[in-house]
């Protein structure tokens, strides 16, 4: 997997502490914003770039934004390979590859050409600014929100995913979801002892059980409307049955064996914008293919079946 070190790719290193058997997400460093307003990131055409991996879940969440918002001229993207070894993320040609459009071979060229001396790990999604030539930010999460509105005056569609009136329990909602689901099949699937293991698998499946009896009664996490809480849910949910179950040891159940959480991915993952932003094949290759420390092999399953 490795890091940079000081500006210099190092195989070896890793970010992400398992010291004693529990996977610790590592910080993103990049913080600033995008913003509608003036300042030293506004928005504008033509100015921004956005580098993703279809596989990522993280990353997904922004692309489903993006395509939500309308901005597929207002921000161009770069796509990763699917494969991440000794190298790190790269732009490999492959089906679904989008070079960058500096001819960078690997993602961490984009680290080291916003800070030359970058120590850390060099992850998707990363939101880059042509004009000072830095990366704005590489946390999803804060990348989500930007889109959300910050290209409003510049022609995206609209739409407000994080209404101010639904904010408490967007927020509330995304304290459970992130460590026990979203980060909690990665915890799982991390886990170097049985105990981070069970620590993680007991705690997700409790938070599944719960959102199936949320689902039960209302269409959508959070009142009647498709809001940001669905789309993170739905980028951890997606990958599930084909990658997390198996590759991840997340076995107690599948989402196609919980009737409202299926019924929901599969309304979400229809949504018209949405559909294209899902490719399966990046999705199951990138995890079985390049965590070898979990699957040696890199040997990908055949299943599951899509449902008819
Ligand atoms: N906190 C980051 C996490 C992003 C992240 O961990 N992305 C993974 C891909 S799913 C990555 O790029 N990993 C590269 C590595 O571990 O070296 C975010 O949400 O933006």
């Amino acid at each position: 997997m490795g890091m940079l070190v000081g500006g210099r790719w190092s195989c070896d290193a890793r970010g992400d502490g398992v010291g004693d058997g529990t996977f610790r997400r590592s910080e993103s460093l990049f913080r600033d914003s995008v913003t509608r307003v003036s300042g030293r990131f506004a928005a504008a055409d033509d100015r921004y770039h956005l580098y993703v991996s279809l596989a990522c879940p993280w990353a997904h969440r922004v692309l489903i934004m993006r395509a939500l918002k309308g901005l597929d001229e207002l921000l161009p993207i770069s796509i990763v390979n699917w494969l991440m070894l000794d190298g790190g993320w790269s732009f490999e040609p492959g089906g679904g590859v989008i070079p960058d459009p500096e001819g960078a071979s690997f993602l961490h060229e984009i680290y080291t050409r916003a800070l030359p001396t970058y120590t850390g790990k060099v992850t998707v999604p990363v939101l880059w600014d042509k004009h000072t030539r830095t990366i704005v930010n590489n946390e999803s999460s804060e990348i989500l929100r930007m889109l959300n509105d910050a290209f409003d005056d510049l022609g995206a569609k609209s739409g407000d995913y994080y209404p101010a009136e639904l904010r408490t329990e967007i927020d509330a909602l995304n304290a459970r979801i992130y460590p026990t689901v979203n980060n909690g099949v990665y915890r799982a699937g991390f886990a170097t002892t049985q105990q981070a293991y069970d620590e993680a698998v007991g705690p997700l499946f409790e938070s599944l059980d719960w959102l199936e009896d949320r689902l039960s009664r209302q269409g959508w996490l959070v009142g009647d409307r498709f809001t940001e809480a669905d789309i993170r849910l739905f980028t951890t949910l997606i990958r599930f049955d084909a990658v997390y179950h198996g590759h991840f040891k997340c076995n107690l159940r599948r989402i196609e064996d919980y009737p409202h959480l299926s019924a929901y991915t599969r309304r979400i993952a229809s949504i018209e914008e949405i559909a294209p932003t899902i490719d399966m094949h990046h999705i199951k290759h990138h995890y079985y293919n390049s965590q070898r420390n979990i699957n040696p092999s890199g040997i990908v399953p055949r299943g599951p079946v899509p449902r008819q």
